[in-house]
């Protein structure tokens, strides 16, 4: 799906004003009725107290056309018009026209601390204050509305983003409203997806508020959310008369003593992705663990007898390497790093340590080959690309550096955003579940077998990311959260795959 950034948003509303040949006003129209109905759906007529807070532009606009609906289908609401600007939106004013025919209970007008209402956990809060307008922090007295808003414990309804939350810009030192659920009219918010944001958002939902098609269609948009239509469509489909050496050779360079888990996580995430053959090159104590935990995979062992691999040398031509998990950062093994990523020309992945050790040695960087996919994790990429100061200059910093290094960048977070080629895939699946030791280490093995399945790299990126989210979706019904572990992640994958192609359960 694509997401719209604001200007997108305010350019679709024109295209399909001209489109339609319709005023501004009647989209505010159309979307307000959609939010009352979705809401309406759910209340059927209950005489729940309803308490709307409008701002003075289009966001409040809408909420007035809601109020409208709320009187004309008679819920007890009481209307508040925030008053932080007198300023008003031409569209608001109409839609206050409107309203002030269907009743005489005129909206209250909030300007500072001392008028802002008593709101009750009973109460079904409706936030219209601001919508993708805000650039900057609200007043302090709106942002004491925002807390108490907040801290009433009401179900809260927010129309298009939470007020407060800026969609593609970090509003810094200002409250947000966290609302139960966002109305998003036509397109989620990347702000939703983002750490530091999208924690204000508990669930969400898409109104579809029949935005221009063609304008939908051809706009070109930054960000995308991967979910299953996207996924579906990345999928390649295996052939009768297939081999093994069909599905290309994982090579995956890994472990090291007391972290030959992560080595064995990695072989298992790229097997059960559907790699034709996976082999570990790990240390020599690593070689029997590997072998009794995971027959199906090949071993390869350094020369030494070290604890950590201190040469990286094999005779043999995989094709794909991923490499990192569990390596650690020791001295001898950057320099066996440096000297197989100097003579390495086969498609990479790499993670943790070796992302580590780039870090640490960044002309290291220059030899990874074209289109390699790096994966780190929060504090995988401060190390690599330094510190930001948000999340919107982190996106920036991830995209530049994905440019000059001509590589994939998965940023992996609740919402793991894949960077490539100034693009963002945002992932939908994955839960808090994920949130254990390894997980990432068969991410690694995932993506590094699909590309050994002959998905290109970005693909890989993208598309083992979302079975990787998926797997942990359908295993968190038998698990729990907790209960989750890496390796079980691999045990659901094939049931990703076949999510991919399920049909919804048809009511009778
Ligand atoms: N296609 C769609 O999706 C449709 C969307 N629609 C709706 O329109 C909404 C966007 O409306 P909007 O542009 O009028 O902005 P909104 O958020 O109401 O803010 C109002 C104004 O406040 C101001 N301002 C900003 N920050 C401030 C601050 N801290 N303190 C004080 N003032 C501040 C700023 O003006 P400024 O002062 O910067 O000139 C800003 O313009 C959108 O979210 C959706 O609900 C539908 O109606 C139609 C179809
Ligand atoms: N709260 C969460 N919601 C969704 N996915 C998560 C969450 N926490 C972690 N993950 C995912 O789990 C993986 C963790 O990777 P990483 O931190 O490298 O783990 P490890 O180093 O232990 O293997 C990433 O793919 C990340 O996106
Ligand atoms: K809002």
């Amino acid at each position: 799906m694509k997401i719209l950034s604001k200007e997108q948003v305010y350019q679709a509303d024109k295209a399909t004003e001209n489109a339609e040949n319709i005023p501004s006003y009647n989209l505010m129209e159309r979307a307000g009725g959609y939010a009352f109905e979705f809401m309406h759906q759910r209340l059927q007529g209950q005489p729940v107290p309803v308490k709307i807070f409008c701002g003075i532009g289009n966001n409040g606009g809408d909420g007035l056309v809601i109020a409208r609906y709320f009187v004309e289908h008679q819920y007890p609401v009481d209307v508040y018009v925030v008053n932080y600007s007198d300023n008003r939106s031409k569209d608001f004013l109409l839609a206050l026209e409107e309203l002030k025919k269907v009743t005489r209970k005129w909206p209250q007008v909030l300007k500072s601390e001392d008028d802002l209402p008593q709101i009750n956990r009973e109460d079904l809060v409706v936030d219209c204050i601001f919508g993708i307008g805000i650039n900057r922090p609200a007043p302090k007295w709106v942002q004491q509305l925002f807390v108490n808003i907040n801290q009433s414990g009401a179900y809260t309804v927010a129309i298009d983003v939470p007020s407060g939350m800026g969609v593609d810009v970090y509003i810094k030192d200002s409250e947000v409203i966290k609302p139960t659920i966002v109305l998003s009219f036509q397109t989620p918010k990347l702000a939703f997806f983002l750490p530091q944001s999208g924690k204000y958002i508990n669930n969400w939902t898409v109104l579809d508020i029949g935005l221009d098609r063609n304008f939908m269609n051809s706009v070109q948009t930054q960000a995308q959310l991967i979910d299953k239509a996207e996924a579906q469509q990345m999928y390649k489909p295996r052939t009768k008369f297939s081999h093994k050496g069909t599905y290309g050779h994982a090579l995956l360079i890994t472990g090291s003593y007391g972290k030959t888990g992560a080595a064995v996580l990695s072989c298992k995430g790229a097997l059960s992705s559907g790699a034709g053959l996976v082999t570990a090159y790990t240390t020599q104590h690593g070689l029997p663990i590997l072998q009794s935990s995971l027959p199906e995979a090949m071993v390869l062992a350094d020369r030494y007898n070290g604890k950590y691999l201190e040469e990286i040398q094999f005779d043999l031509a995989p094709t794909v390497i991923g490499v990192g998990p569990g390596l650690g950062t020791e001295k001898i093994t950057q320099q066996a790093l440096k000297t197989f990523l100097k003579a390495n020309k086969i498609p990479l992945v790499v993670d943790a340590d070796a992302l580590n050790i780039l870090s640490e040695n960044q002309e290291f960087l220059e030899f990874l080959p074209k289109y390699s996919v790096l994966t780190p994790h929060p504090k995988e990429l401060e190390r690599l690309i330094g510190t930001w100061e948000d999340d919107f200059e982190k996106l920036k910093k991830a995209e530049a550096f994905s440019k000059k290094y001509n590589c994939v960048l998965v940023l992996k977070d609740a919402h793991t955003i894949t960077v490539f080629d100034g693009k963002y895939y945002v992932n939908n699946t994955g839960n808090p579940g994920l949130a254990t030791g390894g997980s990432g280490d068969v991410l690694t093995g995932i993506i590094t077998g699909l590309m050994a399945q002959g998905y290109d790299a970005l693909t890989a990126a993208i598309f083992g990311v979302y079975l990787h989210g998926k797997a942990a979706d359908i295993a968190i019904n038998h698990t729990a959260y907790e209960g989750l572990t890496a390796s079980m992640i691999t045990e659901f994958l094939g049931q990703a795959y076949l999510d991919l192609f399920a049909q919804p359960e048809q009511k009778q």
